[in-house]
Formats: C-alpha cells, structure tokens, sequence
C-alpha cells in the first residue's frame, strides 16, 4: 500500500505559509495545499459539531483538539486521492498532542520534512495586522495570545523534528517572491 507525501509547513501566525503554499500549488501540478485552520473555518461555517469549541479556541488562540483536526486533514486528503499526491500541511501539528495523534490515527504516513518560516513577532504582528480578510482572529488581543501559543506549545515542535533531521528552515523575512525561491531551492523544485 502507498503512503501520502507530507511536508509540514510551521511558523508562526503572519509568517507567510499560505501566500506560499499557494505560490507552490500555483507552480507546481503535484502538490496539495491542506490548511488546518482553513479546514477549521469550514468546519465551523458548515455547522460541524464541533463548531463551537472550534471557535471558542479560534478566539482564545488556543489549539483545537487534535481528534477534530487529524480527522479533517485525514479526510481531505482521502478526497483528493490519499496516495497519489504530495500533501502542504499547513499549520499543523501546532502542539504535542497535535503531533503524538497525527501518527497515531493516520497509518504510518510518508513526512518528507517540516517547512519553518522563521520570522520575528515584529514582523508577525504587522503582517497579521495588515491582513485585509476578516478574520475575527486577526486583533491584537487574540493576536497576543496566538504569539503565546505559538511560542510555548508550537516553537517545541518545530525543536522537535529539528532533531528527528527532518526541518527545514527558511529565512522568512523579505519579499514574497525572494521567500518563494529560498523554499524552493530548499525542496530542490
Ligand atoms: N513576505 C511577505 N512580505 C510582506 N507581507 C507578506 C509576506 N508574506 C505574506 N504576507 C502578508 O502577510 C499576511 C499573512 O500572510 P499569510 O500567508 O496569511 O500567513 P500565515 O498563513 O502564516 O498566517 C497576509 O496579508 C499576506 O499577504
Ligand atoms: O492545526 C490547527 C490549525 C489551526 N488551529 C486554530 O486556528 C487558528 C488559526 O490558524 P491558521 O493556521 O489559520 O492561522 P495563523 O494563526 O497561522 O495565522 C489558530 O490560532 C488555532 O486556534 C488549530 O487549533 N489547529
């Protein structure tokens, strides 16, 4: 049995993993973008049982259980043909539990690397400020705490598959298109 292609993509909120994601799904026919939160959003939007406990964490900046999450990528993935693609996971797995459920639900999966973007909260804070799309999580309070969360549940992640040889890190800072060719030097694309 073949196994789904996985690059994690981590960093921190503003730090560009879907303006990537996006220019990488743009460039190349072979990729995949899953974006937890987006696949959160629509949870939400649609009603989903879960939908109140995923805003209420959404508001709190905090992290949705991991059950709700693997399960939503687990699917989508299934949706665009489980085997056959390589997958951008982006925003996840965002804390242990995150990480310790994605290989205990999933079979085994195939995770080439995890993609960082390391960028500093200075920059973080502008771009997340400057982000023109409503969302209700995007005001300095929330803000505020999403920069915790990161820093004390998601920045021991990203340690994490620094020593399991598997990040890959990219300098963040700079113009879309600058960023762009660093990841792809770095994935060789
Ligand atoms: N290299 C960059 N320089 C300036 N602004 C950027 C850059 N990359 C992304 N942005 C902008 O910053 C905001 C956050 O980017 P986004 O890709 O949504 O980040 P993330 O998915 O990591 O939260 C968006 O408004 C985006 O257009
Ligand atoms: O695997 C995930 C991904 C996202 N989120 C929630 O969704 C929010 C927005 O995440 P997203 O990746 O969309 O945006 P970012 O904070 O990186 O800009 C986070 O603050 C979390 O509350 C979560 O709980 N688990």
């Amino acid at each position: 049995m073949a196994f789904p292609r996985v690059i994690f993509i981590l960093g921190g909120p503003g730090s560009g993993k879907g303006t990537q994601c996006k220019k990488i799904i743009d460039t190349f026919s072979d990729f995949v973008h899953l974006s937890a939160g987006e696949l959160l959003r629509d949870a939400k939007n649609s009603g989903s049982t879960a939908g109140e406990l995923i805003q209420k964490c959404m508001m709190e900046g905090s992290i949705v259980p991991a059950e709700v999450t693997v399960g939503l990528l687990k699917d989508a993935m299934i949706k665009f043909g489980w085997e056959k693609k390589r997958f951008l996971v982006d925003g996840f797995p965002r804390n242990d539990e995150n990480y310790n459920a994605w290989f205990r639900i999933l079979p085994d999966p195939y995770v080439e690397c995890c993609l960082f973007l390391n960028c500093e909260d200075d920059i973080l804070v502008k771009r997340i400020l400057g982000r023109a799309e409503g969302r209700s999580d995007d005001n300095i309070e929330t803000l505020t705490k999403r920069l915790n969360t990161y820093r004390d549940s998601t920045q021991p992640i990203i340690r994490r598959f620094a020593e399991a040889g598997k990040l890959i890190a990219i300098d963040a800072e700079g113009d879309v298109d600058t960023i762009f060719n660093r990841i792809r030097a770095a994935l060789s694309l």
